[in-house]
């Protein structure tokens, strides 16, 4: 039997769909076709041309194709879900819930129908539910049901520290678990530059206020744009899940995991160091965490519980 590309699917073709797109292309992951609502035009068929005219410049091979039938979801290997509506300033990503969840209510029966196989990964918002959602209307198991929200909050959060410390981004190490919200937890006592803990480097003050930082990072982006929120980072925290799961690279990150007395949780979906390979999530790391921590942890999931009062009627 010959060999064959991946097939990735990615429904919602706005900012952070498109933006994805071009990452998986140009590292040549895979095939993508991009997912969108029918429109009196064909802006899904428009981005994917554009996006495909970039292959011969950049000397990527990849086909991309953009369609709002989803048969075309046809066996794919890897589906990532970004369709939905995005915060407008000085909302909450939870006043999203009842819209976002009716849609992934809707595209995850189309999953289950057209691509029973893959690996999911989950992006809209509030994400937390919404891989919840996912997760229990394609009735696929835990490991191939996957939310997005700690590459990105780690990344932020890496970012600041070596902004702070005028050092290099690559000799930082962190790990933000928790829902993706305001109670977020970045954990102190895990994070590292060039392997010295970070409170050796940076004063208490210091910490709080990357902290807290991180926490609105995603406010702060949707604040400067007026419009829309954050993508890049977003786009570039998704394709390295998906690099690590189509190379079955096993790398230790965190990503929102479906936990069955983990940490204490049964039945919710909540940002956790998981391992991440050609099984999908193939393990939850649980870390000794100190009362403080397990402190903020169970606040941030008792928000996301808050949330998941709201999504009854999707699952
Ligand atoms: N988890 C995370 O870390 C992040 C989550 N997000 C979330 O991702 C979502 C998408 O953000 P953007 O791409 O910036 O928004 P966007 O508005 O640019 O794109 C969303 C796309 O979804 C499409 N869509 C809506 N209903 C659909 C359906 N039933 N089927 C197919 N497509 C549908 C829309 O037509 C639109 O093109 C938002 O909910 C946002 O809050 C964004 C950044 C980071
Ligand atoms: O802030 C938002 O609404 C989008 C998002 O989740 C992020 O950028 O972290």
């Amino acid at each position: 039997m010959a060999f064959k590309r991946n097939k990735i699917a990615i429904i919602g073709a706005g900012y952070t769909g498109t933006t994805t797109a071009l990452m998986i292309a140009q590292k040549e992951l895979g095939d993508v076709v991009l997912v969108d609502i029918p429109l009196m035009r064909d802006p899904t068929k428009g981005k994917a041309l554009d996006l495909l005219e970039a292959s011969p410049v950049q000397g990527f091979n990849a086909t991309i194709i953009g369609t709002s039938d989803y048969s075309e979801l046809q066996d794919a290997d890897m589906v990532i879900v970004t369709a939905g509506i995005a915060r407008k300033p000085g909302m909450s990503r939870d006043e999203l819930v009842q819209t976002n969840a009716k849609i992934m209510k809707n595209v995850s029966e189309k999953i289950a129908l057209y691509a029973p196989d893959s690996y999911v990964i989950v992006l809209s918002n509030p994400v937390d539910a919404m891989t919840y959602v996912c997760f229990k209307t394609t009735g696929f198991p835990k490991n191939r049901v996957i939310g997005q929200s700690g590459v990105l909050d780690t990344a932020r959060f890496t970012t600041f520290v070596a902004q702070e410390l005028d050092v290099s981004v690559e000799d930082i190490s962190g790990f933000v678990l928790g829902g993706h919200g305001d109670s977020m937890v970045p954990l102190i006592r895990y994070s590292y530059a060039g392997g010295i803990p970070l409170d050796r480097l940076l004063s208490k003050e210091k910490i709080a206020a990357i902290v807290e930082r991180t926490r609105k990072g995603g406010g702060e982006i949707v604040n400067l744009l007026g419009k829309g929120s954050a993508y890049y980072a977003p786009a570039a925290s998704i394709v390295k899940m998906v690099e690590a799961i189509v190379k079955d690279k096993k790398r230790i990150m965190p990503s929102i995991a479906y936990l069955e007395n983990e940490y204490n949780y049964n039945n919710i979906f909540l940002g956790v160091p998981t391992v991440i390979g050609g099984n999908g999530i193939e393990g939850v790391i649980e870390l000794p965490l100190n009362a403080e921590e397990k402190d903020a942890l169970d606040l941030s999931a008792q928000s996301v519980e808050n949330v998941l009062q709201k999504v009854g009627q999707f699952v």
